[in-house]
């Protein structure tokens, strides 16, 4: 009976200590700009990406954003306020692992500017949020959260060397029906991933090709 009392004390006090909010967030940069990856390549989209990641993929194209200590913590006032800006109705989260953090109160003030929210995640992490579309992008070097599954709307696999296709089909049967299947190579191996791919998915016509065009657009 006391232990009980005691562990219902403990555990009033640490729910006072937790905020109801994440109020601020490491912010490494967030820029106007076209989706270049996914379903929605070609839409002008405004990306927030916040800092952070504990993956370690070997071939990440960002890997200024991994330690958050080395970028400010930035009121999501303030990160929605700089968005509003701008004339799309797209706000993409990104990082960095967006879901290290509680993304719940930024997704809400993001859809009450009138923003659609969209998230690039890996998964780690459980998904917190409201969102319209979420991209998932399974890696090899942690293994995903099981909510995400059943939320994600386009499974975007990163294509490194050859047994990443096996590695991109062991997740599908674990996805929603509608969910899209991409196939992206991984941009240094593109030379040598490309022609597989294109074979890949000729031979498996429920994948589709994405690629990162707005590197060959030249822009962010
Ligand atoms: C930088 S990550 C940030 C979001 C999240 N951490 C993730 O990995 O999904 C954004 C997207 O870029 C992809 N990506 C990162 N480095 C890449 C590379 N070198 N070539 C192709 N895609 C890459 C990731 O797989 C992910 O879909
Ligand atoms: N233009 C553009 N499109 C993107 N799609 C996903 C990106 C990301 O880094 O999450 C990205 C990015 O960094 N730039
Ligand atoms: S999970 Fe995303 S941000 Fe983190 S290392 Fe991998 S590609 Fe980079
Ligand atoms: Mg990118």
């Amino acid at each position: 009976m006391l232990v009980l009392y005691l562990l219902k004390i403990l555990d009033m006090e640490i729910s006072e200590n937790i905020p109801t909010k994440t109020s601020a967030l490491p912010l490494m940069e967030a820029f106007y700009t076209i989706q270049g990856e996914g379903a929605w390549q070609g839409h002008a989209a405004y990306f927030i990406r916040l800092a952070g990641c504990d993956v370690g993929c070997v071939w990440c194209d960002v890997k200024e954003s991994w330690d958050a200590k080395a970028h400010p913590v930035v009121s999501v006032e303030a990160i929605v306020q700089e968005a509003r800006q701008y004339p799309c109705k797209i706000a993409v989260i990104t990082g960095g692992e967006p879901l290290m953090y509680d993304l719940t109160y930024l997704t809400e003030e993001l859809k009450r500017a009138g923003f659609r929210t969209h998230i690039e995640t890996s998964g780690v992490y459980p998904l917190t949020g409201q969102w319209d579309w979420v991209c998932f992008s399974p890696k090899k070097f942690k293994k995903p959260h099981e909510s995400i599954y059943f939320k994600a709307d386009e499974l975007k696999a990163i294509v490194y060397n050859p047994s990443d296709f096996s590695f991109a089909e062991s997740f599908i049967n674990s996805m929603k029906k509608n969910c899209k299947l991409l196939l992206q190579p991984e941009w240094s191996r593109q030379d040598k991933m490309m022609p597989l791919i294109v074979e890949y998915v000729k031979a498996n016509p429920q994948w589709q090709v994405s690629l990162q065009t707005h590197k060959y657009m030249n822009i962010p």
